[in-house]
């Protein structure tokens, strides 16, 4: 069934695995992508692989859905399961079912693909359990060329164990799908209102320095000054018990583990800016080599006037090169942060 190999097995497919944490927006994501990409003329397919998401939680209509194989509902009453543990069960029964949704997939192999996956027990699915890489990997050797959009709510940058912790969850992520990966901040329109944040945004996408946000931990949302006058303070008062010396040396470990791979960094997301989606879709393109395809295809189109051809060359050119980053960056801090950023660094 699966490895029939139709004719239309041979050509590349492309398309994204959006994953993050419980409401990071990746039900949001696929659905404002998908009208992105339409606009830009690409003919897109929804798979909604979570289970939890049904009716009126979905703000689109998916091409392929999960809730067709398995019943969140069924699998809590027959099992008697709670939620997560439904779920799990759910991607794992998936898992041993991958011919129906390479099946499924078959109808829609020339549009491109975005697969919204499971928040609920989504780190459980990554720490524990193999079924989500063994989904992508069968999916990887059918020739689905995918890049993984892991989404992180900007919320977290306003708190240092909190931000500590889901760059983490990123890393593990990268190692743990194997894939073309892009870290998104997302809801970054939102980020004013968490307060003032301990560094500029630049700091919490880089993720470059990572051992400077230890000061911080357990004093969110306080700027430089404060936190100077805090660890003066600090001086004068007893040091902590051995827990929380424990717990220091423990969390400094783990910024210098990120750190030390080098690969956690993060591009912002507001979903309702069509630039700054745009943005996100061109690191996703360069990520899986949609941007290659799409530029060959272009050129061979050019002869034959195709439109959508001719509108994807025009977005390639409009998104290449590193310097648009920074502008970018500035951008969202001057529309969406005002003066709530700390450290000048
Ligand atoms: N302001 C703002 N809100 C957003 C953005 N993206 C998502 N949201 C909101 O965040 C909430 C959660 O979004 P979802 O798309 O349901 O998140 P999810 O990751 O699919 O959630 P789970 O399926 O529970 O894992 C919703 O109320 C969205 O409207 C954004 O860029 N800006």
């Amino acid at each position: 069934m699966a490895d029939d190999g139709g004719e239309e097995d041979q050509l590349p497919c492309f398309g994204q695995i959006v994953v993050g944490p419980p409401g990071s927006g990746k039900t949001t994501f696929c659905h404002g992508m998908s009208q992105y990409l339409t606009a830009l003329g690409r003919e897109v397919a929804i798979i909604n692989l979570d289970p939890a998401n049904h009716g009126e939680r979905l703000p689109y209509k998916p091409a392929v859905d999960i809730e067709d194989l398995v019943s969140l509902e069924g699998v809590m009453s027959t099992l008697g399961l709670g939620p997560n543990g439904a779920i799990i069960y759910s991607i794992e029964f998936l898992e041993k079912n991958l011919d129906w949704l390479l099946d499924k997939l078959r109808a829609h192999r020339a549009k491109y693909l975005l697969f919204d996956f499971p928040g609920q027990a989504g780190v459980e699915l990554f720490t524990h359990y193999t079924c989500i890489q063994n989904i992508v990997q069968t999916l990887q050797k059918h020739d689905y060329r995918l890049t993984a959009v892991h989404l992180v709510d900007a919320y977290h940058c306003s708190d240092a164990s909190r931000f500590i912790s889901v760059v983490l969850v990123s890393l593990m992520s990268m190692m743990r799908l194997e894939l073309p990966h892009v870290n998104v901040l997302s809801k970054v329109d939102l980020i004013e209102q968490y307060g003032p944040l301990a560094f500029n945004l630049d700091f919490f996408t880089e993720c470059t320095d990572m051992t400077r946000i230890l000061d911080y931990i357990d004093a969110p949302a306080r700027g430089a000054d404060e936190l100077d006058r805090d660890l003066q303070g600090a001086h004068e008062r007893p040091q902590g018990d051995a827990t929380s010396k424990k717990l220091s040396r423990l969390t400094r470990e783990i910024c210098d583990v990120v750190e030390s791979f080098g690969l956690v960094s993060f591009t912002t997301l507001d979903i309702q800016d069509g630039e700054s989606v745009g943005r996100v879709l061109s690191k996703i393109d360069k990520a899986n080599g949609y941007v290659v395809q799409s530029a060959a295809a272009a050129a061979a189109a050019q002869q034959g006037r195709d439109p959508r051809a001719a509108a994807n060359a025009l977005f390639q050119s409009a998104f290449s090169g590193n310097e648009a980053d920074y502008e970018h960056l500035a951008s969202v801090r001057e529309r969406h942060m005002g003066r709530t950023s700390g450290d000048d660094t």
